[in-house]
């Protein structure tokens, strides 16, 4: 591992028991490997993006950084503390935002929620004032203080929660989602603030985005995992050669069982008894498919196409044409 590792994931893995009702009284068991066998580091310091499809297994990943899922197999460690064992020690080290919930008190005037912070996390009182001082003077939050939480916008709500993880001086910051539904305006405003505090203090983050955007402006690396998997680990740039020349092949066989042999495809996952190949894609997929059933048997198949270069694709297809818009009605106002 490298030595200025803040953040270090070797092999980790999250699975899932899922109980689905299949009848009356009766229920079927599977399992969902939602992280499989993941390996990264990030150095202090560091801003990385950290982006896939939906279902991929982000969440699962940040849940697992912040101690709140404990992973099924692989080491982990955030700052030398193994998060699942020593969540609480970790919870003073870390800074978490979730988009898409609040983790501010609904009912109450933003500056009780500090308050609250200010007393949960034993934060120094000067440390707290001094704090507290500078987040609402970067994040404009000054007019909002006294206006309970329910009553603010989404994106005053947002600039709130990044008030509140950065409190007590975290020294790493997760953040799943943080400009999700916010305005042009807004987005810009939390980003040059992200900016800021990475440059200023220091702090490393990972970034969880559907916004290409929020990677483009301030990640100089990118993390890209699909069904549980990291596919890319580079500068944003090559992302184009991500699942570029390779296809997959799912095949549900009639009972579990050992990975396929079937060479140049590889087996890329198991689950009970269906088993993802990747192979490359000039290769036929007929040729391959009556190899496999030749010697397995065989139930149903399919062929899929590189699903994370789609998505990435279409995030930039839908974001161009975004852009293409916003141009269009700048033309059409001046
Ligand atoms: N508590 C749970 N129990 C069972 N399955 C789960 C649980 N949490 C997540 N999963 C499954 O694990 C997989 C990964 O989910 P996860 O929420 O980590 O994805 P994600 O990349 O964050 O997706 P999104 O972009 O939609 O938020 C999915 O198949 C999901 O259904």
């Amino acid at each position: 591992m490298q030595d200025d590792a803040f953040i270090e994931l070797d092999g980790v893995e999250k699975v899932f028991d899922v109980r689905k009702k299949t009848g009356f009284l009766k229920r079927e068991r599977r399992q969902v490997r939602a992280v499989d066998s993941i390996s990264f580091t990030v150095a202090r310091g560091e801003m990385v993006g950290y982006i896939g499809p939906n279902g991929a297994g982000k969440s699962t990943t940040i849940k697992m950084l912040t101690g709140i899922l404990t992973p099924s197999g692989g080491r982990l460690r955030v700052a030398g503390i193994d998060p699942s064992r020593e969540r609480k020690r970790l919870a003073h080290r870390i800074g978490v935002v979730f988009g898409q919930r609040t983790t501010l008190w609904w009912d109450l005037p933003l500056i009780d929620s500090y308050k609250l912070m200010h007393r949960m996390y034993r934060i120094p009182d000067g440390r707290y004032r001094e704090n507290l001082d500078r987040l609402v003077e970067l994040l404009d939050l000054g007019t909002l203080l006294d206006v309970p939480v329910r009553q603010l916008s989404l994106g005053q709500r947002m600039r709130g929660d990044i008030a509140a993880a950065l409190l007590h001086d975290p020294e790493v910051l997760y953040l799943d989602e943080p400009t999700i539904g916010l305005d042009v305006i807004s987005k810009a405003k939390v980003r040059e603030f992200l900016r800021d505090v990475n440059a200023e203090r220091g702090t490393t983050v990972l970034l969880t985005t559907h916004d290409l955007q929020d990677i483009e402006q301030l990640c100089s690396r990118v993390m890209v995992i699909d069904h549980g998997r990291m596919m890319y680990d580079g500068p944003l740039a090559g992302l184009h050669e991500v699942g570029e020349g390779e296809r997959t092949l799912v095949v549900d066989l009639e009972r579990e069982l050992p990975p396929i042999d079937a060479a140049p495809a590889r087996v890329v996952k198991v689950e009970g008894p269906r088993q993802w190949l990747a192979f490359p894609a000039g290769e036929s997929a007929a040729v391959l498919v009556a190899r496999i059933a030749a010697e397995y048997p065989l139930v149903d198949l399919s062929v899929r196409e590189p699903d994370i270069e789609a998505v990435i694709a279409k995030m930039y297809v839908d974001q161009a044409g975004q852009a293409e818009r916003a141009d269009q009605a700048g033309r059409a106002v001046s």
